[in-house]
């Protein structure tokens, strides 16, 4: 074997869905994603780092029983869905022990290990064509999507990920488009598909008979199809009549069914025409105990009036860039009792956990809601309570 070929026993795998191998005589060897803890490959270095190398599986020597042919076409250059390779069913297997590692790695001394290793486990109804809401690339008036690791971008007639409607009007919607990346959206109510460039609503169910009209540039939760439940277990964690702060509350996809559950919400949204959207659906149905602001949680002047809201219970939902200096707001809420936080990326959300619990709050409960099937991305939620309170 060449110098920068080896031979490699993938150990298990790790966050971003990347292979780890120990070979004996070197160190440690990060694999690119496309492989399943088990199997001996023969992988090409990529990069050496002073600790660890770097490599790129080149051939399955030994697959692992769990391995399937991948059922798209476009795979591997388009890096969508490397989790393809095998079952729903193993890949929830595969993110859970993913989230018990990473988050072993962040919280270890803070969490007991029977927290961190059984989360509930929340599967998807459909594990494909469950997005009603992605990215498109569009290069002279072709829908494409972009290759794995790579800028390249990979043209694509039929995406499996997106929902049949979404799916069937990407070559209508590339042509016209111009050159460049752009939000694509579908409502699962209608099946109207629209660019973000447009300017007419997409109908949304939410748990309970509500709808919210959302324009099509709009931050909804895209596995419409895993949404409801997911909702509903953010209900069941929010003890009844609790005044409920919705941050990041996006166009009132938990704050609107917990007000219509009889909690009183406040929600706060840095996107103007969604916090619009969950108003006008909060008039339309009565719910006059939802009220919602405009505000940038960045900014110091957003939480005056959440403080003066007095919340039980938070139920924030950062997008995966971060969450700022909001820790450190919510540890000055006496009012707080639970927060529930949910996270699509858990390294980000490590971190901010860590520091309620080094603030007298506890971990009690943790759980996984597989949003993003056949990807190694997951939803986590941490329910944290402030200890000596019986939530
Ligand atoms: C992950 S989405 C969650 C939305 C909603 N909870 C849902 O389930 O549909 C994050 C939301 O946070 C909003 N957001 C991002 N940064 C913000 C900030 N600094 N202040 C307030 N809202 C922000 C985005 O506009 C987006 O709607």
């Amino acid at each position: 074997m060449s110098d920068s070929l080896m031979r490699l026993r993938v150990e298990k795998l790790i966050w971003r869905g990347r292979g780890l191998a120990r070979p004996a005589d070197a160190p440690v060897v990060i694999v690119e994603p496309g492989v399943l803890p088990g199997e001996e490959i023969q992988a090409r270095i990529t990069k050496r780092h002073k600790d660890y190398l770097r490599a790129k599986c080149e051939t399955v020597l030994e697959p692992a029983s769990e391995r399937r042919p991948h059922p798209c076409p476009a795979s591997p250059a388009c890096g969508g869905c490397r989790f393809g390779i095998t079952s729903q069913r193993t890949q929830l297997a595969l993110k859970q022990a993913i989230m018990a590692d990473t988050l072993r790695r962040h919280l270890g001394k803070e969490v007991p290990a029977s927290v961190l290793e059984s989360p509930q486990v929340v599967p998807s109804p459909k594990g494909w064509r469950y997005r009603w809401r992605g990215q498109l690339h569009v290069h002279q008036g072709q829908p494409h999507l972009l290759g794995q690791g790579s800028h390249a971008k990979v043209p694509i007639e039929r995406c499996l990920l997106f929902a049949r409607p979404l799916a069937e009007a990407l070559p209508r919607l590339a042509r016209d488009l111009p050159d460049g990346r752009h939000t694509v959206a579908a409502s699962p109510v209608d099946h109207a598909v629209a660019s973000a460039l447009e300017t007419h609503r997409l109908s949304l169910p939410l748990p309970g008979g509500l709808a919210v009209d959302v324009l099509p540039q709009t931050f909804f939760q895209a596995n419409q199809s895993l949404n409801p439940t997911l909702v509903e277990h953010i209900r069941s964690w929010c003890p009844a009549g609790s005044r409920v702060a919705d941050l990041y509350a996006g166009a009132g996809n938990f704050g609107l069914p917990l007000a219509q559950a009889g909690n009183p919400v406040f929600a706060v949204e840095g996107d103007g025409p969604a916090l619009q959207a969950a108003r006008t659906t909060a008039a339309r149905s009565g719910l006059d105990h939802w009220q919602g602001r405009q505000a940038d949680l960045r900014h110091e002047r957003a939480w005056k009036p959440i403080l003066e809201f007095q919340p039980d219970v938070v139920v924030a939902d950062p997008p995966r860039s971060g969450s700022g200096p909001v820790c450190r707001h919510l540890l000055h809420i006496p009012s707080l009792e639970r927060i529930i936080w949910i996270s699509c990326d858990l390294t980000n959300s490590a971190r901010d956990v860590r520091s309620f619990l080094t603030q007298g709050w506890q971990l009690t409960s943790l759980a996984l809601f597989d949003m993003f099937p056949q990807t190694w991305h997951m939803e986590g939620v941490f329910i944290l309570d402030r200890r000596g309170s019986n939530g």
